[in-house]
């Protein structure tokens, strides 16, 4: 396949790089924006590499770059500034143990304790943050020369097996996941380099057909991608922007409005296919069924060639339904070789002139592992398991990239830059993984529930980059096979530096000789030339035997599948406890943000379920901090302050039960006589605002490096806030239920956007307003109503009249709290407001008209009451909850 050095990393051009070719597009301005806040950091190593002349055939495939020192200086010194007045601040309560309540004191020391705590643990890992930007060029250079005449052979590209995985064509419409498999076929990575495994968690006819129509589609639409270098290689995501967008790259532009023309009318009628599909595939089976000389009995789903699907059927009947069916892997497409294969020139059937044209498929594997009850499936990591197995036995690439069923290659270099940091002479051999942002396409403009999650993908994943590097975040991620295996790094490897199989490799690996064979030929064959597909010794029966046998339930019993090997079990969450279990092997991983976009996927914008993701993400996380996989317990290789970073992304979910009492404190005004928590109250007071002051000045630094808005900023302070009062307070119940072994809280699928095309249109961003009551949403509510209520009654007090200069100052300090908790949970209550919101001034109106009623009533309580019968306003208590604001955003919520 053509693959030139020039190609398309044209976007990618690192535009801090002098001779960059800067031929970004539209977004290349902002990105330079982006990056002007870094400078070279591996200066050194370039002259070193340049002094050796590339003898030792490593390349530096990638450059490193560090904050400039004006902006990473101050960070740095603010935070330390910051450490010691917290320092101080404890020293200086502990001297003053002086409350009206010493109750109270002492909760609100070891609250404020464990916020100052989990800010330094947030905060300590940001502090070395370093960009790597791969270069393609020079990795297309040395691995893969532009062929002689059209050819691809002379590629040295190691091997990638493509994982995706979905679940319910329904849920997931299939026509977003068929354009993540298009845009996997028709990436810019050799046609025989590359093999794809699709996993179908639901069993279902619907998504092998619809993979059979994608495969068809696919003979069209890649040899078009590669012809005229189009991006993004989803034909959804290319059609809907304009066809002028952004320069053309390919060969022949004479014909391109021609072909694009051509490409897209096919492209409809496949969509429509795919429709077809859902009632199709019913119409097939009742029409078989009634031919069906055996009456009676369950009603089954019929293939095209009239066989039984053995996968579950539309009435679901013994042995074909949900969590009970037989392992199904076809090979859609086979192994193409590694001969290109130049098209047909245009004729009257095929209009396409396709005569230079390398028009190979890469390899395509449908998936259906063994459902039986009685086993926990455990879901992805399951799934993942049997594609880790089956691909083992078809293609054994060194590498594997695994992606959501709803997550899309956006920019089709992206394989080649993982593997610039996979090849590289530095570090590559002992890096486990190459983790890519996550990226969406469908969140809406102001990002109200912080879907893009900014902070974490351009800060924070910055700083675990200089330290081991990134944790795995479940998708878009490319991984070192061995690793996957629980192999050593070669750093941390004894002896002469070659891993051995264990003595008892099926206690480790289960019992099919030719994955346990499959196993040292994975690790060292980074550089084989050609993958030799499939594995010469079996014939096609005992493959297809042996392939079924690694996709049953009872293969992993007794191994350590999910343990020591593979995707991570029992745990809400698969992703970092994977990552963390690669990292404590001594492996390091590498961040991957490029531009245009890696990939892109979809996010929940509707509230209910973006909390319930957070639920799943922050209950996994303390499932893992309460597991073996407690990163306390990790031995010496992990670098201590990855230990840090770790500790952080696990045990966060714990500051819930503090913000949750300090959002109530206000509460407790309602009774009881003046009182403070901490006297002098004055110099309490002083260290809060300074405290505060102090972070957020660090995070206006931070944005500045991470090349954010503001918006992005406050989306995470408040979305960190909602999930803080409403979300982790469940994950800590979750966790705890487990721990007394009880099952915990169910946690389900994401929902996705159901596309336009199934019955009417849909009105863009419906989701976002579409309201679901769930007992998650209650918290929430009660904590925005007492600070609502905070505030009218304050209000009221002050109209009552009646009070000095000095208690109304303290008054207002204590409204800027519960202003400043409303802001915070601001988006919260549009969210359950619905369409309201689409007109957001209907809640200032709101909040005034409550205000005020608020307000009266209690003016009215007090006429009632016998003046001096009721106790003088009590500000001490409001400001004790300032400390919650001192907590940190941290990881992604
Ligand atoms: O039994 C299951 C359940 C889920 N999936 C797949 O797992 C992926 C992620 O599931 P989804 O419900 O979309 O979760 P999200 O919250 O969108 O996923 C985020 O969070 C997960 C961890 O909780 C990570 O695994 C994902 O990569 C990350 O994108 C999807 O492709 C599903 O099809 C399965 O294959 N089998
Ligand atoms: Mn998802």
């Amino acid at each position: 396949m053509p693959s030139t050095a020039t190609g398309n990393d044209a976007g990618l051009a690192d535009p801090l790089l002098p001779g960059g070719d800067g031929t970004g597009r539209a977004a290349g301005a902002s990105s330079k924006d982006k990056n002007k806040n870094w400078v070279p950091a591996d200066e050194e190593e370039v002259l070193a590499a340049e002094e050796r002349g590339g003898e030792d055939g490593r390349p530096l495939l990638y450059r490193t770059f560090k904050v400039r020192g004006i902006l990473l200086h101050p960070y740095r010194l603010i935070n330390l500034a910051r450490l010691i007045l917290i320092i101080q601040f404890f020293i200086w309560r502990m001297r003053h143990r002086d409350s009206d309540s010493m109750v109270l004191w002492w909760i609100t020391v070891v609250g404020d304790f464990w916020f100052g705590v989990s800010w330094l643990l947030n905060q300590a890992s940001k502090l070395n943050p370093i960009r790597r930007v791969p270069n393609i060029a020079l990795l297309n250079e040395q691995f893969d020369p532009p062929a002689v005449a059209g050819g691809g052979g002379s590629s040295q590209l190691p091997c990638v097996d493509v994982f995706i995985n979905t679940v319910d064509p329904v849920d997931e419409p299939v026509l977003c996941t068929m354009n993540s498999v298009l845009s996997i076929l028709a990436t810019d990575y050799p046609v025989g380099r590359h093999a794809t495994y699709f996993s179908d968690d639901g069993g279902s006819l619907v998504h092998y057909e619809a993979l059979l129509e994608t495969a068809r589609f696919a003979a069209l639409w890649a040899p078009f991608c590669r012809k005229h270098r189009v991006e993004p290689r989803a034909p959804e995501s290319y059609f809907a922007a304009a066809a002028a967008d952004g320069p053309y790259a390919g060969d022949a532009p004479g014909q391109f409005l021609d072909d694009r023309r051509h490409v897209r009318r096919e492209y409809e009628e496949f969509k429509e296919r795919l429709a077809a599909l859902f009632t199709i595939i019913p119409q097939r089976s009742e029409a078989y069924e009634r031919e069906s000389t055996k009456r009676g009995g369950a009603r089954a789903t019929y293939m095209a060639d009239g066989s039984h699907w053995p996968g579950t059927w539309i009435e679901p009947a013994e042995n074909h339904k949900k969590g009970q069916h037989a392992a199904i892997v076809q090979v859609v497409l086979k192994h193409p070789g590694d001969e290109p294969q130049l098209g047909a020139p245009a004729s009257s059937d095929s209009p396409l002139d396709l005569s230079a044209v390398d028009v190979r498929l890469p390899m395509l594997v449908y998936i259906a592992r063994e459902k039986r009850p009685g086993y926990d499936h455990q879901k992805k990591a399951g799934a993942m398991n049997v594609q880790l197995r089956v691909s083992a036995l078809l293609s054994n690439a060194p590498f594997i990239i695994n992606f959501d069923g709803d997550h899309y290659i956006n920019n089709s270099a992206a394989f080649r830059a993982a593997m610039c940091f996979m090849l590289d002479g530095r570090h590559g051999e002992d890096t486990a993984f190459v983790q890519f942002p996550q990226r969406f396409d469908d969140v809406d403009p102001t990002d109200r529930y912080c879907n893009h999650n900014r902070v974490f993908f351009d800060a924070t994943a910055l700083g675990l980059n200089g330290l081991q590097g990134p944790s795995y975040v479940g998708t878009g991620c490319m991984f070192r096979r061995a690793a996957l295996y629980s192999a050593d790094p070669p750093r941390w490897q004894p002896g002469d530096g070659v891993s051995k199989l264990p003595d008892n490799p099926w206690r480790q690996f289960g019992n099919s000789m030719p994955f346990i064979n499959s196993v040292p030929l994975a690790t060292h064959q980074e550089h084989r030339p050609v993958a030799p597909p499939p594995p010469a010794s079996l014939d096609d029966k005992r493959l297809a035997a042996e392939l079924a046998d690694v996709s049953t339930c009872a293969y992993e019993d007794g191994t350590e599948w999910g343990y020591g090997v593979g995707w991570v079990y029992n745990i809400a969450t698969e992703d970092v406890v994977t990552g963390f279990r690669i990292h404590r092997k001594g492996w390091r991983s590498m961040y991957c943000a490029m531009e245009p976009d890696a990939f892109r996927g979809t996010a929940p914008i509707n509230l209910t379920e973006r909390l319930y993701q957070i639920l799943r993400w922050s209950g996994g996380s303390l499932d893992m901090f309460l597991s073996r996989n407690c990163p306390l317990l990790a031995g010496r290789r992990l670098h201590p302050m990855q230990r840090v970073a770790y500790t952080n992304m696990t045990i966060y979910p714990i500051s819930a039960a503090f913000i949750f009492a300090y959002d109530l404190l206000p509460l407790m005004w309602l009774s009881g006589s003046e009182f403070y928590i901490q006297k002098p109250f004055q110099t309490y007071a002083a260290y809060m605002f300074a405290g505060i002051a102090m972070m957020e000045m660090s995070g206006l630094v931070e944005i500045r490096w991470a090349g954010l808005t503001l918006l992005d900023w406050c989306r995470n302070e408040q979305f960190y806030m909602i999930g803080a009062t409403g979300v982790y307070p469940a994950a800590v119940l979750h966790s705890l239920l487990r721990l007394v072994g009880l099952k915990g809280l169910p946690f389900k699928l994401t929902s996705k956007p159901q596309s336009a095309s199934g019955g009417e249109a849909r009105e863009r961003f419906a989701e976002l307003y579409d309201v679901q009551w769930a007992p998650l949403l209650v918290p929430t509510v009660v904590v925005t109503a007492v600070n609502v209520a905070a505030i009218g009654a304050a209000a009221g007090r002050v109209a009552a009249g009646g009070w000095s200069f000095a208690q109304l100052a303290g008054a207002a300090g204590g409204l800027v709290f519960n202003a400043w908790v409303l802001l915070l949970l601001y988006p919260f209550v549009l969210g359950i407001m619905g369409r309201w919101s689409k007109r957001p001034y209907l809640l200032f109106v709101m909040l005034v008209v409550a205000l005020a009623a608020i307000a009266l009533a209690h003016v009215a309580l007090l006429a009632v009451l016998a003046p001096g019968s009721v106790p003088p306003f009590r500000l001490g208590r409001w400001w004790s909850g300032v400390g919650a604001i001192i907590s940190p955003a941290s990881w992604r919520f």
